[in-house]
């Protein structure tokens, strides 16, 4: 018997298949194609990068990834404890579990919770995952300016922010956990160069822990410096006009 060799990058995510139309109701039922057959994996260590024109979809895949888009057709697992979870049909409580546990998302917007400030968004998932409150907001200062937030801010909510204050705060936010997964919608789409260097360390840094890392990055610049390969996406096909489902 020959002993089977342990794969450089097991799985963390396993898309097979995956199709999405949207329905514009607003425009007569019109059908949308936004994603069609796409199958691909990322292995634990590894940064894979969707790329494809503007529109081809690739922000719709990671919502789909992340529970934030039903899955109608096709199939997303992510790794979870011994074997994978199935995001397709997934209840909410599993989706929930998932994004606590598993995978993180950093938007390209941050989601602002009206008098929360930026340390507490920065530190909740820490908290969440049982870390004590000193520790959280410790750690999530040292990220923050780590990521050049003045701290002047830090107690602040984030709502009157620059688009490039928000994005650390989200990008320090979806950093700090310790899930494995991460999905990153354009990270450093509002950062200045300085900022874009520590995101590609952050990136590095959390590939050499073991994670997975898939993201969207339309600076050329940066993607060559994190990702190992790209996933390329098609331009989706034109409207179905007919309204028929
Ligand atoms: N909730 C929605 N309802 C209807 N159409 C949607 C919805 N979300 C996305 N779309 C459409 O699906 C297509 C793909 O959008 P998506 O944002 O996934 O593309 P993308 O490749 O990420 O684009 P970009 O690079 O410009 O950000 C677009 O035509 C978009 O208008």
């Amino acid at each position: 018997m020959t002993a089977r060799a342990e794969p450089a990058h097991p799985p963390l995510l396993a898309v097979e298949d995956l199709a999405k139309t949207f329905t514009l109701h607003l425009k007569g039922g019109a059908r949308l194609p936004a994603v069609a057959g796409l199958s691909f994996m990322v292995g634990a260590g590894e940064c894979v990068a969707l790329g494809g024109p503007s529109g081809a979809g690739k922000s719709s895949v990671l919502k789909m990834i992340y529970g934030a888009y039903r899955i109608a057709n096709g199939s997303v697992r992510i790794a979870d404890g011994a074997g994978f979870a199935e995001m397709a049909g997934a209840a909410p409580r599993l989706v929930l579990r998932l994004r606590h546990e598993r995978m993180a998302h950093v938007s390209q917007f941050l989601r602002v919770i009206p008098r929360v400030s930026a340390l507490d968004i920065v530190a909740a998932p820490l908290r969440a995952a049982g870390t004590d409150d000193r520790e959280a907001k410790a750690r999530a200062g040292a990220m923050l300016a780590r990521l050049n937030l003045p701290e002047r801010l830090w107690g602040l909510p984030p709502a009157t922010f620059s688009g490039g204050e928000q994005q650390r705060v989200n990008v320090a936010r979806g950093f700090l956990g310790a899930q494995k997964l991460l999905l990153l919608d354009e990270p450093t789409a509002s950062l200045d160069a300085e900022n874009r260097a520590v995101v590609v360390e952050l990136i590095r840094e959390r590939r050499r822990e073991g994670c997975a890392i898939l993201g969207i990055f339309h600076d050329a610049e940066t993607r060559a410096a994190v990702a190992d390969r790209t996933v390329h996406m098609a331009a989706a096909p034109a409207p179905d006009q007919t309204g028929t489902t």
